[in-house]
């Protein structure tokens, strides 16, 4: 029977780094695919529907949900973010593996159905870092960095839930660590 695909769950407060490390890690394993997720948030200046996210209306999420076509989903910082069932499952039933960047409900509704997915969640070095690379990254309003900040405290509180704790303070060794989670994940695989 042919292998399923590895489900590398990632998460963490916005701005600790997680797009930065995906992208990384992306460029060591190029064999990984990355879900593209849904949302209801207007995209960034910068970010293409399709390649970032599917941009897509509050209304046509809910009759998404309503159909049962999402793996998981989840309101965060007031928008919805969701996984297409349809597309996950075909990509691990090809054997490929597969990158998530979902928050912390979505990880948690991943692991009930699929308890063998790999989480990692990804740590800022300190809660004043975390709001400087918010303000450094200027993508947000000030409304909309308050609301990641205040959000930030509850998810970091759920870390223990992962089973992989990596800090992203300085950015090749926080890429050093996620690669060698998936190495050895797949090393396990292979064996
Ligand atoms: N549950 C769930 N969360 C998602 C999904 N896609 C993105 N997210 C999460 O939504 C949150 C906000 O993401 P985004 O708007 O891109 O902002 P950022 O975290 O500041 O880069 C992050 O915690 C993401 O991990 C998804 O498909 N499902
Ligand atoms: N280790 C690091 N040191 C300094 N800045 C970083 C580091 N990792 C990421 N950044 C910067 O912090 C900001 C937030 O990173 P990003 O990957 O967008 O976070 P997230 O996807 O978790 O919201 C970006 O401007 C990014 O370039």
């Amino acid at each position: 029977m042919k292998r399923r695909g590895n489900i590398y769950i990632v998460s963490a407060p916005s701005g600790a780094g997680k797009s930065t490390l995906c992208r990384e890690l992306l460029k060591a394993y190029p064999d990984i695919t990355y879900s593209i997720s849904h949302t209801t948030r207007a995209p960034r200046g910068g970010e293409e529907n399709g390649k970032d996210y599917h941009f897509i209306t509050r209304e046509a999420f809910e009759e998404r949900i309503e159909k049962g076509l999402m793996a998981e989903w989840a309101e965060v910082h007031g928008n919805y973010y969701g996984t297409s069932l349809e597309t996950l499952e075909d990509t691990v039933a090809k054997g490929v593996d597969v990158l998530l960047d979902i928050d912390v409900q979505g990880a948690r509704q991943m692991c009930e159905s699929l308890p063998e997915c790999v989480t990692i969640f990804i740590m800022p070095p300190s809660v004043d870092e975390l709001r400087a690379r918010l303000e450094k990254r200027g993508t947000d309003s000030r409304e909309t960095i308050e609301k990641r900040m205040k959000n930030a405290v509850g998810e970091m509180d759920q870390r223990d839930f992962y089973s992989h704790v990596i800090v992203n303070d300085d950015l090749n060794e926080a890429v050093a660590a996620f690669v060698s989670v998936v190495k050895s994940c797949r090393e396990g695989v292979a064996s």
